[in-house]
């Protein structure tokens, strides 16, 4: 009973980051998201950035990932259901679009407000 209820856990962790994997493998978007992420890791190691800073810059990396996944699987999904033009289509994948860039504003005003003051130090103080 215990052991099956933990495989079952285990499972679908495998299923999550096969999840990820296939988001990564299939969308362009998902390419440039993974190469920004490690640009700012880098960057946040080379600067030694703030632990307070490394929870806002997780924090942003997460909304735009979490955001950008959400957006494919809306996308995939009305694909699937109507392929065909439909206003409430357009509605759905407009909004969901809509979450994405208000994820990915507030993930460059964080990184220009950490990073701006290590990278021009004589910037006016954000
Ligand atoms: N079936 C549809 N019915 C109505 N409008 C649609 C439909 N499909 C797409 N659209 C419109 O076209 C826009 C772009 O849709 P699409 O699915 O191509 O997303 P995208 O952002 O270009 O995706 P990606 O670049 O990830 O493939 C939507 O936001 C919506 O306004």
């Amino acid at each position: 009973m215990v052991r099956s209820y933990i495989s079952k856990r285990v499972a679908s962790f495998g299923y999550a980051f096969n999840g990820i994997a296939a988001f990564v493998k299939s969308e362009a978007h998902a390419k440039i998201h993974v190469i920004a992420t490690l640009v700012v890791i880098a960057a946040g190691c080379w600067y030694k950035i703030t632990k307070v800073e490394w929870l806002f810059i997780i924090l942003a990396i997460a909304v735009v990932f979490i955001t950008e996944m959400l957006n494919t699987t809306v996308e995939k999904m009305m694909d699937h259901l109507s392929p065909d033009y439909h206003p409430n289509i357009k509605f759905i994948k407009d909004v969901a679009a809509g979450a994405v860039l208000i994820g990915a504003i507030a993930a460059a005003i964080i990184g220009a407000v950490i990073f701006i003051p290590y990278i021009f130090p004589n910037a006016i103080n954000l």
